[in-house]
């Protein structure tokens, strides 16, 4: 056995995610990737999380093969009955500065930085771009820093904007003048209306702490050596040349589910789609897809933290069985705001969704918009749904709920227009026009566009592709780090 003073030891990388679903995969697939090239990892995650993690998904089996990772539990500073979903899921920022902050440093300073007989203490910290206690702890100790932050770079860039946007007025976002233009962020200037900025600039103050928790924690994030983001050259070029004036050490490593895909392929290894679920995927959706005709369901999901009124889901329901298209339906459990007096559904609807309509809790979502039966997505514009739905050339209907999601649909609409954008309305005669729009009346033009965007990205994480290379470029970096 190796000291850990032995040279010959690989880097030992501490992951860090935001401990909820949207980050935790994301982070979970660039653990994997990092474990492909032989590197120590040791992968930060709540116990809330890791519990869900374990219940649902087979993630003790698929590192099992990559005996150089380890799973490390902490706590998320909330408690465990709470929701982390709808508006409320912003607990967890002060929740994790506060509680998990300073239980992180203790940890690391009793484990010795998880150094062992065979491990390095903890060579490099990749953090969540919103973890700046992680920061501060890589700095107080001189532990080489990298922050990945798991949205778009046209989100990460507006934040980073956001003192400018302040400045220019167009923050706090309220009320009138939702639809004027906004100048003030490098790059979006033909296209970018104040409601389009990420949902945490809808304030009525300055000083509201969502805004300035995401203000902060974004500035912070050129103090560290590098930067990853999600994503990939050809679809946000322009942008991320506008972020390395700031930050120039900067790798785009995505789509990283497509780039896991391909690299667990080009080794031959047997691929299921590596979930990361917090939820149990009901895969009867399969069968159901499997008897219908190519391209013709609409695929309606919102993500892990979307909720809805009682109100709002009629509408969907009413706008999608008005449409006449087939449509399957993701319907979480903790979705639905205010369970309390059930309102009766109206038997045309119940009778439209068992002709066209089938609804599960939670999807194998990866699997599913690979399916060739789904010709369209109705997403809420999360960011891992935006790339699952480029990688497989599906145009999107976005509805987006909050945060980043609020820029990704303008740049799916009106950027690169591989689908339509419901922003701030939920109408069943709109749902309805727009289901028609995608999957049929304008179903060519979206389709092409989307096809050539997957192209790219499939060029992206392939052998050679700019993905593909800064990824190898990133384990070289977290090799030369090592002192
Ligand atoms: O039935 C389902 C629904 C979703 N998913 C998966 O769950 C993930 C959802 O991620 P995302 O689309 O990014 O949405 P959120 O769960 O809402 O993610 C949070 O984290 C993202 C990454 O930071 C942000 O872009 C979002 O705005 C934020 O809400 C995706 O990988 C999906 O494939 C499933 O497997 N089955
Ligand atoms: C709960 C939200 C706080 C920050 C995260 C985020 C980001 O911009 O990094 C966007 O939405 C959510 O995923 C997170």
């Amino acid at each position: 056995m190796g000291s850990s003073q032995d040279s010959n030891l690989p880097p030992h990388v501490l992951i860090f995610p935001l401990p909820i679903q949207g980050h935790v995969n994301s982070m979970l697939r660039l653990a994997e990737l990092l474990c492909l090239s032989d590197l120590d990892i040791t992968f930060i995650v709540s116990e809330f999380s890791h519990n869900r993690l374990l219940k649902h998904t087979s993630v003790a089996l698929r590192f099992a093969r990559y005996p150089g990772f380890r799973f490390q539990t902490i706590s998320d500073g909330l408690p465990d009955d709470h929701p982390r979903a709808g508006e409320q899921v912003m607990d967890i920022m002060p929740a994790i500065k506060n509680v998990t902050g300073p239980l992180f440093k203790r940890m690391m300073i009793e484990k010795n930085c998880f150094a062992s007989a065979n491990r390095r203490p903890i060579t490099c910290i990749i953090a969540d771009g919103v973890l700046s206690f992680a920061g501060d702890f890589a700095e107080q100790k001189r532990i080489p820093l990298v922050y990945f932050r798991t949205v778009s770079a046209c989100s990460f860039w507006a934040c980073f904007c956001m003192p400018q946007l302040i400045e220019a007025g167009d923050i706090p976002v309220k009320g009138e003048g939702m639809d004027l233009p906004v100048k003030s962020v490098p790059g979006m200037e033909g296209f970018l209306r104040r409601r389009d900025l990420p949902g945490f600039c809808r304030v009525n103050d300055i000083n509201e702490p969502k805004l300035q928790i995401i203000k902060n924690e974004t500035r912070q994030t050129p103090r560290a050596q590098a930067a990853i983001l999600n994503t990939f050259e050809d679809l946000e070029g322009p942008i991320l040349a506008e972020i390395r004036k700031y930050m120039p050490r900067l790798y785009t490593i995505g789509p990283s589910h497509s780039q896991l895909t391909a690299r667990l392929e080009a080794q031959n290894t047997k691929t299921s789609i590596s979930s990361g679920s917090f939820w149990e995927e009901d895969r009867s959706c399969i069968e159901w897809l499997n008897s219908q005709p190519p391209k013709s369901v609409i695929y309606v999901s919102f993500g892990s933290i979307t909720v809805v009124t009682r109100e709002q889901l009629l509408e969907f329901w009413c706008g999608l069985v008005n449409s006449g298209q087939r449509f399957l339906w993701v319907m979480r459990p903790d979705s639905l705001m205010g369970k309390d007096g059930e309102s009766q559904i109206p038997a045309e609807l119940e009778k439209g969704t068992k002709e066209r309509g089938y609804m599960v809790g939670w999807a194998p979502q990866e699997e599913v918009l690979n399916h060739s039966a789904i010709g369209g997505f109705f997403t809420h514009s999360g960011w891992n749904s935006t790339l699952e739905s480029i990688v497989t050339g599906v145009p999107m209907i976005c509805w987006p709920y909050f945060a980043d999601q609020m820029i990704n649909s303008r740049f799916v609409s009106e950027v690169w227009k591989i689908g339509l954008d419901m922003k701030d309305t939920c109408d069943r005669i709109i749902i309805e026009k727009m289901v028609r729009d995608l999957m049929d009346v304008r179903k060519d033009e979206f389709s092409q566009r989307a096809d050539d965007m997957a192209k790219l990205a499939r060029k992206a994480v392939n052998e050679g592709g700019s993905s593909y290379q800064n990824l190898d470029a990133l384990v070289e970096y977290i090799k030369s780090m090592v002192v």
